[in-house]
């Protein structure tokens, strides 16, 4: 069964919620970022993103429908976003999963590369963790880091190896974060408290750096 018409007109609406929230904060720098809504599981339909878009803006041509194989569902002249596949490869390694969102930041490209020998990013003790749905007392999270492959199915194999469901994100080096949710209010949700947590620790990491310094010269 395909997607029905009031289906894709909710997941649009609810893009372009998404999408203008995320602009105001200045989350989409050059045409960068792709947002998706999971419309249905079985055969999987999600809407998505089109490519090279400004993010900034609403238009009637922002949205297209694809398929489990990341292929337009209609006859459409939108190319869906370049990413797509990793979208794809989140709806199919969490059904639950209702919305996905990426954004490039320059914190959390900072923490992807300050991390990547690593491959993770890993914090504990910060009260926005809860923000990821995490409640346990001084829980701890890690953020699995990948290269940032130049091919989209290569990228998308490795962010399918290192996925996990405990932690709903994954940074990409020198690129950006893809998180996830039930739906797009808790893909939201953990979009802020990711970085929330990345700008918290790269700012603590310089203030840190200055009181040595103050101290160790004085
Ligand atoms: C200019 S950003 C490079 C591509 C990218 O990383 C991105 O997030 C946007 O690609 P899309 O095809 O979704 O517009
Ligand atoms: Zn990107």
């Amino acid at each position: 069964m395909t997607a029905t018409l009031e289906q894709r007109l909710d997941a649009f609406r609810r893009l372009d919620d998404a999408k203008l929230t995320f602009a105001r904060r200045d989350w989409f720098p050059g045409t960068s970022g792709n947002l998706s809504i999971k419309i249905q599981n079985d055969p999987l339909q999600f809407a998505v993103t089109a490519s090279g878009k400004d993010k900034t803006k609403l238009s009637p041509e922002d949205y297209l429908v694809v398929d489990q194989d990341s292929r337009p569902v209609d006859e459409t002249a939108l190319k869906p976003s370049a990413e797509t596949l990793i979208h794809a490869v989140v709806y199919k390694s969490f059904p639950k999963a209702g919305a996905c969102f990426h954004v490039h930041t320059v914190w959390n490209n900072l923490i992807s590369e300050l991390y990547f020998g690593q491959r993770a990013f890993s914090i504990q003790g910060q009260e926005l963790i809860k923000g990821l749905g995490i409640w346990e007392e001084n829980a701890r999270i890690t953020v699995p880091i990948v290269e940032n492959f130049a091919d989209i199915p290569t990228l998308a194999t490795e962010i399918e190896k290192v996925i996990t469901p405990e932690v709903p994100g994954v940074l990409i080096r020198n690129h950006g974060i893809y998180t996830w949710g039930g739906n797009d209010f808790e893909a939201k949700r953990h979009l802020e408290a990711f970085e929330f947590l990345f700008e918290y620790h790269a700012r603590w990491l310089q203030l840190r750096q200055a009181v040595v310094s103050t101290t160790t010269t004085n």
